[in-house]
């Protein structure tokens, strides 16, 4: 019988940790026979891709980034998200909506309202139930203070247009996060991400063992070296 399909997204501001855990987790999921798709936001297409592009290092206003994002998302919904939710897969997505919601809406103080709207338009209509808003099953949310993020950018690469941002943009991000797991504590799970590695990890998988998604053995088999 086949399994049911999970989608997992992973949100967080810039250099919470995220990108470093997400391959471990595949493995994890692998090493339980299933299979994973492993994507990410903006992009996980070759259209959403070229989009992701110009999001990062072109100038534009915050409806103009708003559209591109969601733009991009229907086209990683179309094209692969629900294909492997329909075939069983666990998907695991760096960022999805609510990064939109953080950092557009947040971040850059774009109304929400609108956003709800272009959420409901991109995410509708491409699932079995064709009245189904597609939203994840699961949000991990890295929290991290700003300070302890930005300390592990700097030494870690260039920054693209949003990790140049000020501090106060990162703030204003991490307090939208915190709102949208407010709104939604049945699908967030937080955890403390300013950690080192090895804890992170435990948090995280221990999320999904109390969920009934992973074994506790294979759990405990992974993660950082
Ligand atoms: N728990 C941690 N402690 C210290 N440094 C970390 C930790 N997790 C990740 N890093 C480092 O911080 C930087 C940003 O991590 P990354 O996973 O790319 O973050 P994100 O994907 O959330 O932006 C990388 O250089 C990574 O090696
Ligand atoms: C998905 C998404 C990302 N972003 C931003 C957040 C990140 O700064 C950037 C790229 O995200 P990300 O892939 O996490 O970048 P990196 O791997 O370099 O950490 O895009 C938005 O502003 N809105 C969105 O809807």
């Amino acid at each position: 019988m086949t399994r049911p399909g999970l989608f997992i997204t992973f949100e967080g501001i810039d250099g919470a940790g995220k990108s470093s855990h997400i391959e471990g987790l595949a493995q994890a999921f692998r090493a339980q026979g299933r299979t994973v798709t492993l994507t990410r936001e903006p992009g996980g297409t070759p259209l959403a891709e070229k989009l992701r592009e110009l999001l990062l290092h072109d100038s534009m206003d915050a409806l103009t980034e708003s559209l591109l994002v969601f733009a991009a998302r229907r086209d990683h919904l179309a094209q692969v998200i629900e294909p492997a939710l329909a075939r069983g897969e666990v998907v695991l997505c760096d960022r999805f909506t609510d990064a939109t919601f953080a950092y557009q809406g947040a971040g850059r103080g774009f109304d929400t309202r609108v956003l709800s709207i272009l959420e409901r338009m991109a995410q509708t209509g491409l699932a079995p139930d064709p009245q189904l808003m597609r939203e994840p099953d699961l949000t991990v949310w890295f929290d991290v203070p700003v300070e302890v993020a930005a300390g592990r950018l700097a030494s870690a690469r260039v920054p693209d247009r949003f990790e140049s941002q000020p501090a106060e943009f990162f703030r204003r991000v991490a307090q939208g996060y915190a709102e949208r797991a407010a709104g939604a504590p049945h699908r967030f799970a937080r955890i403390d991400s300013s950690l080192e590695r090895h804890q992170v990890w435990q948090q995280l998988t221990s999320v999904f063992v109390r969920k009934g998604w992973l074994a506790i053995m294979v759990a405990a088999q992974g993660g950082p070296r």
